[in-house]
């Protein structure tokens, strides 16, 4: 039976979830959008774009060829951009297209059950000429890629290198006579590989290139260059462009591949913000920190936490709604089949979600501050604040994609079978997060990265030289007993920095045993290296707890009773989610005890009761329009059968009462005149 609520027919299993929701929806969504002006301003803006209809596809895009399916994005994406250029600039308050803006970024995602093609075009090239131009270069190519006349990528991964960027092959050599670059590709293995929207869409593209000149290379640097005529997009003479075929996810983001056949570009193309070549072929480096070029890089590592934050939101959204309105299985012989949200086990599956969900939202915001921070200090000179911060993006880069990829794929497991109907939206979600684990630098690899600074600072704090702010904790690494156990949120957040520490000082004295042996340090470190990254994974945890912490209390100093107390159950329900994950660590670094730990699951199971009947309200404020979501499973009105149902007879298998299949193939054989 349904009930009608706001002209909505609602199913009355959610409707009763909400009016037994205790805490005020609309003040959460307050918090997360960043207060109550920009839940309006977002509103407004969702509205703009999403009321004409303009998102929505005629047939769906699952029931596409290939082509199609690329044909369909390419459209959705030019209405979009127009839409970004006209209505929307002026309503985000962005002087020019929304780059970073997350409202916009979540607004698109309604017109993509995948990606657009366009991705790349905001998400690096146009970031890339902000970062690494000068400003007469960036005056120059800002305002064309702004307004969409020239459509870029970012072509850096090769067929034989992604992760290690000093080892890539492609050749940029700089021949004074005519003022040009030659860029070549020598090797197979040396083709641009990966690049989003290089196979069909883009005519320009960001390369980065080995630089070459007066016979010396001076590694990796960026370059602009064109790919494709402005006008007729056939590729131009020198360049060997195609699409790399389907992948498990960002089907419509036409992938590619690029070589180049001593292709030249005038000397003026080499991104020169960073490192120079003047015309008679002299190399002059400008920038203070070495890896300054890696900043794109950086940037989206940071723009990432929010997205994936953003993805699970959505997850959650689908899978709690679906399991209000789920019954399964009859416990009570003569109670009706309960919710299978009232499952205990159900709830261990989601509400974590929820809670990684705000963890990493609020994360991400502080995240993206500190890099605003660091990008300010870099202006004037200053490049003491990157190493802690490449640090810091690399870990939150890793864990928040890996985590999100995770809990995605446990949400799909907490709706059953109907989960893995591409129509539930969860197998889109999933394929587009768990690309995030490996792009933008692989996971272990970053987590690596992290350990190299987690090394340097405990070695600091042996010396007992000052620490940067993000593992101050080490300082207390050296007291020589296991740190105290105490379960309170802060006593639990003290425990995790004492677990990053112990697993480094594990690390370190392992390698240094190592060494003592006859190891090399990089055999050394090699051999630690499994360690090494079960040490930045606790360090990132430590971090994650902590801000996620510190942020809820600030932001709930002012709300109402209920949504300080449902706010405050999450952030616990998160602090004793990952002790209980971890209660070998905690035993070997801290004091807690064996009846420590059995109290502490009993609380975490009284805590998933507690947050049990607003479980509902804590998705609803999310505030996810179902043209967001895409799901039969997780839309506002819970009408789960019948939108699965009208998505079957959407099918094109359903066209036709017999297919022709059974002519060809099934009578011939049934009939045995195969
Ligand atoms: C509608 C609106 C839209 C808005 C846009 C929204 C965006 C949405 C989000 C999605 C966006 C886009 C989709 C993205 C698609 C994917 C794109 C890509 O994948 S592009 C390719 C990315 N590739 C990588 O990430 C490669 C990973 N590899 C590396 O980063 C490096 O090779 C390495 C760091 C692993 C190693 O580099 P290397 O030069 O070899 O350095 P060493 O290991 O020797 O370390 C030396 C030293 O340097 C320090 N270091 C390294 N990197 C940095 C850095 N970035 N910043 C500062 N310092 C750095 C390192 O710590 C070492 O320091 P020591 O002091 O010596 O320890
Ligand atoms: C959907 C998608 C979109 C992409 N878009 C772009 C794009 O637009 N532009 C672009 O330039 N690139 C793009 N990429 C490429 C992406 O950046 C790389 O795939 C990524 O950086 C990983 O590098 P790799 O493929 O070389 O993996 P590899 O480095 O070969 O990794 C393979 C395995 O080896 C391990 N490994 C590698 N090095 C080490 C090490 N030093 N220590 C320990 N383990 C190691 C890794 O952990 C991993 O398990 C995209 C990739 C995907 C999947």
């Amino acid at each position: 039976m349904t009930q009608t609520n706001n002209n909505m027919t609602v199913n009355p299993d959610l409707a009763m979830e909400r009016a037994k929701c205790n805490f005020n929806v609309l003040e959460v969504t307050h918090i997360f959008d960043g207060g109550e002006r920009n839940t309006l301003q977002r509103k407004k803006i969702e509205d703009v774009a999403l009321n004409s209809g303009a998102s929505k596809d005629a047939l769906g895009e699952e029931h596409m060829s290939p082509k199609e399916k690329y044909e369909n994005a390419v459209r959705k994406s030019c209405i979009y951009a127009t839409m970004m250029k006209n209505e929307l600039a002026e309503l985000s308050g962005l002087e020019s297209f929304g780059v970073s803006s997350p409202v916009i970024r979540r607004t698109a995602d309604a017109f993509f059950k995948e990606v657009s093609p366009f991705l790349l075009h905001l998400g690096m090239f146009v970031p890339t000429i902000m970062g690494q131009c000068t400003p007469e270069q960036q005056s120059y190519w800002l305002p064309r890629a702004l307004d969409m006349q020239i459509i870029g990528t970012y072509a850096q991964t090769e067929l034989g290198h992604g992760t290690f960027i000093r080892g890539l092959e492609t050749t940029a050599t700089y021949d004074p006579e005519t003022e040009e670059f030659v860029l070549h590709s020598p090797t197979l293995s040396s083709y641009k590989w990966w690049a989003g929207g290089l196979g069909k869409t883009v005519n320009y593209c960001i390369v980065v290139a080995q630089l070459y000149t007066k016979g010396e290379c001076h590694g990796t640097h960026p370059f602009i260059v064109q790919i494709r005529d402005e006008d007729t997009h056939v590729p131009l003479p020198g360049i060997k462009v195609g699409e790399i075929g389907p992948k498990m996810g960002f089907n419509t983001a036409d992938n590619g591949f690029l070589g180049f056949d001593h292709y030249r570009i005038p000397r003026e193309h080499m991104l020169m913000k960073n490192a120079q070549v003047l015309k008679d072929g002299t190399y002059v480096k400008v920038a203070r920190h070495g890896k300054l070029t890696y900043g794109t890089m950086v940037f989206v590592r940071v723009v990432l936490v929010n997205e994936v934050a953003f993805n699970l939101a959505k997850a959650s959204t689908i899978a709690v709604r679906y399991s209000a309105i789920r019954r399964q299985s009859k416990p009570k012989p003569d109670e009706v089949e309960p919710q299978i949200l009232d499952y205990v086990t159900q709830q261990h599956k989601l509400f974590i979600a929820i809670a990684t969900a705000h963890a990493l939202q609020l994360c991400s915001t502080w995240l993206w501050e500190s890099f605003s921070a660091v990008l300010a200090q870099m202006k004037g000179g200053n490049t003491d604040t990157l190493p802690e911060f490449h640090a810091l993006s690399s870990c939150l880069k890793a864990i928040s994609t890996s985590d999100s990829a995770h809990l995605i794929e446990q949400c799909r497991h907490a709706c059953g079978g109907h989960g893995y109907m591409i129509s539930s939206g969860i197998p889109n979600l999933y394929n587009f997060v768990s690309a995030t684990r490996t792009y933008e630098g692989d996971y272990t690899v970053l987590l690596l990265q992290t350990a190299r600074f987690l090394v340097k600072a405990y070695e600091q704090a042996e010396a007992k030289k000052p620490l940067t702010p993000t593992v101050s904790y080490l300082a207390h690494a050296f007291s020589g007993s296991r740190a105290t156990w105490d379960n309170s949120p802060d006593g639990i957040i003290r425990s995790f920095q004492a677990l990053a520490a112990g697993k480094t000082a594990v690390c370190v004295t392992n390698m240094r045993k190592r060494m003592r042996a006859g190891l090399s340090q990089v055999d050394a470190w090699e051999m630690s290296t499994i360690q090494l990254v079960a040490a930045a994974e606790a360090h990132c945890r430590a971090v994650i707890a902590d801000t996620y912490r510190k942020e809820i209390v600030r932001l709930t100093a002012n709300s109402s009773p209920n949504v300080k107390v449902v706010m405050d159950q999450l952030t616990t329900l998160y602090l004793y989610y990952w002790a209980l994950e971890r209660t070998g660590d905690l035993l070997m670094f801290t004091s807690v005890s064996q009846k420590d730990l059995v109290d502490l699951q009993i609380a975490y199971e009284e805590l998933l009761l507690k947050i049990r009947p607003n479980a509902v309200g804590l998705v609803d404020a999310f505030d996810l329009r179902d043209e967001l979501l895409h799901s039969t499973l997780g839309s506002y009105d819970g009408r789960v059968y019948e939108r699965l149902m009208e998505e079957a007879l959407k099918s094109p298998m359903n066209k036709e009462p017999v297919s022709d299949a059974y002519s060809k193939y099934l009578r011939p054989m049934m009939k045995g005149k195969l």
